[in-house]
């Protein structure tokens, strides 16, 4: 059976037996308070810059924990906001609930969204590697984008939804270069919130400065069912077919405790 998961024998209630930082006091998601959230100018007009090539997706896996797009960090750049470094794109991928009431990560005064997208970047300023940039404090920068049913599938999310079916099983990939219009999986509106936190998943490094968009993008109902079809195992563990389907791979929040939220915008 898997190390970790989301389900009850191996859900985020039993990580920290394992993965002791899981119970530190800088852990992620959080519920984002919009009463706490101070706008004080020390981000006034700092607004978040991304730079990325259409061309810097080149590999789809299935991690058996939900699907990762891995990118080419060179051409790719996140700067600005709360970041003093420039941060480069290793990769994105989604969490998502069995229910569209369910399955974003972070919250907005305790309100959750159906999916959230998280675009995973290191600081290569100050470190040489993705990996040893995960076991510092500034080392990660990852972009919140919620995501809220829609009407019409999300073209962009399209490419993606359509190799899904090539990676069904734990391990598997698709090697496949494909043209991302990224401003079509970014919100129109820079506005942000922005903590300090951690990888959401164990080992949960407490190594990522967060930035969330409020405004969040459309995904269809249609389109998350797929992402619900993909499979926590390999293709070689014979199980039922609706077994080891992975209709959930959110963490709930954690306590803010006494970090500060910073909110940023228009
Ligand atoms: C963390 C890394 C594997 N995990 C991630 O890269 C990762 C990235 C983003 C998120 S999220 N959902 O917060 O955006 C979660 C996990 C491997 N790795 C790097 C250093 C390192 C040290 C020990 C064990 C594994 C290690
Ligand atoms: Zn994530």
């Amino acid at each position: 059976s898997l190390d970790w998961g989301y389900t009850d024998d191996n859900g985020p209630s039993t990580w920290a037996e394992k993965y002791p930082l899981a119970a530190g006091a800088r852990q992620s998601p959080v519920d984002i308070d919009t009463s706490k959230a101070t706008s004080d100018n020390s981000l006034v007009d700092r607004e978040i810059d991304w730079s990325y090539p259409s061309n810097c997706s080149y590999r789809i896996v299935n991690t058996g924990y939900g699907w990762r797009v891995d990118t080419y960090g060179d051409d790719t750049a996140l700067s600005g906001g709360p970041l003093s470094e420039v941060y480069k794109l290793e990769q994105f991928h989604c969490h998502w609930g069995a229910t569209n009431d369910e399955g974003s990560e972070h919250t907005v005064d305790g309100k959750s969204y159906a999916a959230e997208l998280h675009l995973v970047h290191w600081n290569s300023e100050k470190y040489s590697s993705f990996k040893e940039a995960a076991s510092q404090p500034d080392g990660l920068a990852v972009l919140g984008v919620f995501m809220e049913i829609g009407n019409a599938d999300n073209a962009e999310l399209e490419k993606i939804i359509s190799l899904i079916p090539k990676i069904i099983h734990k391990g598997q990939d698709s090697q496949a270069s494909f043209d991302l219009d990224f401003g079509s999986l970014l919100p129109e509106s820079k506005h942000y919130w922005t903590y300090l936190g951690s990888l959401t998943t164990p080992p949960c490094n407490e190594c990522v400065i967060w930035t969330v968009f409020k405004e969040p993008i459309t995904i269809s109902e249609r389109q998350l069912e797929v992402f619900r079809s993909l499979k926590s195992v390999g293709e070689e563990d014979a199980i039922e077919p609706e077994e080891g389907k992975l209709v959930k791979n959110y963490r709930p929040p954690l306590p803010l405790g006494n970090r500060v939220l910073r909110e940023c915008g228009p």
